[in-house]
């Protein structure tokens, strides 16, 4: 470490988006390497509406690992979070910032602590898939501060032994995570089917129902379907739009058919009195411009939607969606270059 003074503090700051599988992961064929018993695939959404942030530092004056998730210090030292922490530092290689006078050789990387600080703009483990933006950008951030010299799909192998859906959020676009058949999980990695152009006018409107924390985790629910349910290997060739908790996410196939979805969802699904819309419907609000609605008082003017059979009104279910998100497909990991995006100080490597 060829500093003159040890008190330097290097960091990199990385965003990465979360994803929406329409063909699941759902159980394990080896619960330590994460590795699934079918391929899947997702769409990764919009970081713009939905992302994690993080900061990864290294310094000589840091004297163990830590974490800070959402501003509260959390434990490093769960099996996933060290597997990651391994498989990185077993890459790592020289790192030179000849501006800030900072030469790391490849071997002290074993020895040096880290400073991670890491936020979610959306619910945690609620069902988004926090897990899968949240290892992502863990990895991508700190192969980019140690210099990996490994492509993305080779960090999504990385990934997915912090949480499996983790593998697709290194990419952006429309995303395949393929199973592999080694027994060490080294085929068992994420690829790009076509990036988030592709499909230009996909909209994805989620409703979240709850942005609390989820009493069952996709880890233990899969465990749990695997080891009982006999249908396991036939569910796999089923598409549906649930995620791992309550929140409904709906995929239209362009933005004429979500601004309908969008009427009719506001119809049936007003908010409490004394919402403003603006809370209401997040992300990509121009849908609601196609959709006529630009004030509250328009979501309590939307007629019955003509198909409502025999012109019968059901009940509206005020306030039973807690805001709607309206996203699209986004873009992939990137490195935030800026200083003023990090969450821990460049000095101290402590939270700002
Ligand atoms: N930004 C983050 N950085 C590191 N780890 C995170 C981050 N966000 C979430 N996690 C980890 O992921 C866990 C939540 O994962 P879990 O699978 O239970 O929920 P989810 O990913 O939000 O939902 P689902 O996977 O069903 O879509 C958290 O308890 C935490 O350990
Ligand atoms: C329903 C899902 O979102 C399940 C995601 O499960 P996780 O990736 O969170 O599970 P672990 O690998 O145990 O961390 C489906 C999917 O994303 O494919």
């Amino acid at each position: 470490m060829g500093a003159e003074s040890e008190k330097w503090v290097l960091m990199v700051t990385a965003r990465t988006p979360t994803n929406i599988a329409v063909i699941k992961y759902w159980g394990k064929r080896d619960e330590k390497l994460i590795l699934p018993i079918n391929d899947s695939i997702s769409v990764t959404l919009d970081p713009n509406h939905l992302c994690t942030t993080t900061t990864v530092s290294v310094s000589p004056s840091f004297v163990e690992d830590r974490m800070w998730l959402n501003g509260k210090e959390i434990s490093l030292q769960g099996g996933r979070f060290q597997s990651c922490l391994r498989e990185i530092r077993a890459r790592a290689n020289d790192v030179e910032d000849k501006k800030k006078g900072i030469k790391i050789k490849k071997e002290d990387w074993q020895k040096l602590h880290l400073h991670i600080a890491s936020y979610n703009n959306f619910p945690t483990a609620a069902g988004l898939a926090s897990s899968a933006a949240g290892l992502a950008c863990l990895v991508f951030s700190l192969a980019k501060l140690m210099n990996l010299k490994e492509d993305n799909s080779q960090l999504s192998a990385i990934a997915r032994q912090g949480s499996g859906s983790a593998c697709r959020s290194l990419y952006g676009g429309f995303v395949k995570w393929i199973m592999g058949k080694e027994e060490n999980g080294s085929d068992s990695l994420a690829v790009q089917l076509a990036d988030e152009k592709h499909w230009d006018d996909l909209v994805i409107i989620i409703a979240v129902v709850s942005a609390r924390q989820k009493e069952t985790s996709s880890t233990s629910g899969m465990r749990d379907t695997v080891e009982t349910s006999a249908l396991i290997q036939h569910r796999a060739k089923v598409a549906y739009t649930f995620d791992a908790g309550p929140n409904a996410v709906m995929i239209t196939r362009n933005r004429k058919t979500a601004a309908l979805l969008l009427q009719r969802l506001l119809y049936n699904f007003p908010p409490q009195p004394g919402t403003d819309l603006d809370s209401y419907v997040i992300g990509d609000k121009s849908i609601l411009e196609d959709a006529g609605v630009k004030d509250i008082k328009d979501v309590e003017a939307l007629a019955p939607p003509p198909e409502t059979k025999d012109n019968i009104v059901g009940e509206k279910s005020k306030g039973d969606v807690s805001y709607f998100i309206c996203t699209r497909p986004g873009g992939g990991p990137v490195v935030l270059s800026d200083e003023i995006h990090a969450l821990l100080d460049p000095l101290t490597g402590l939270p700002n």
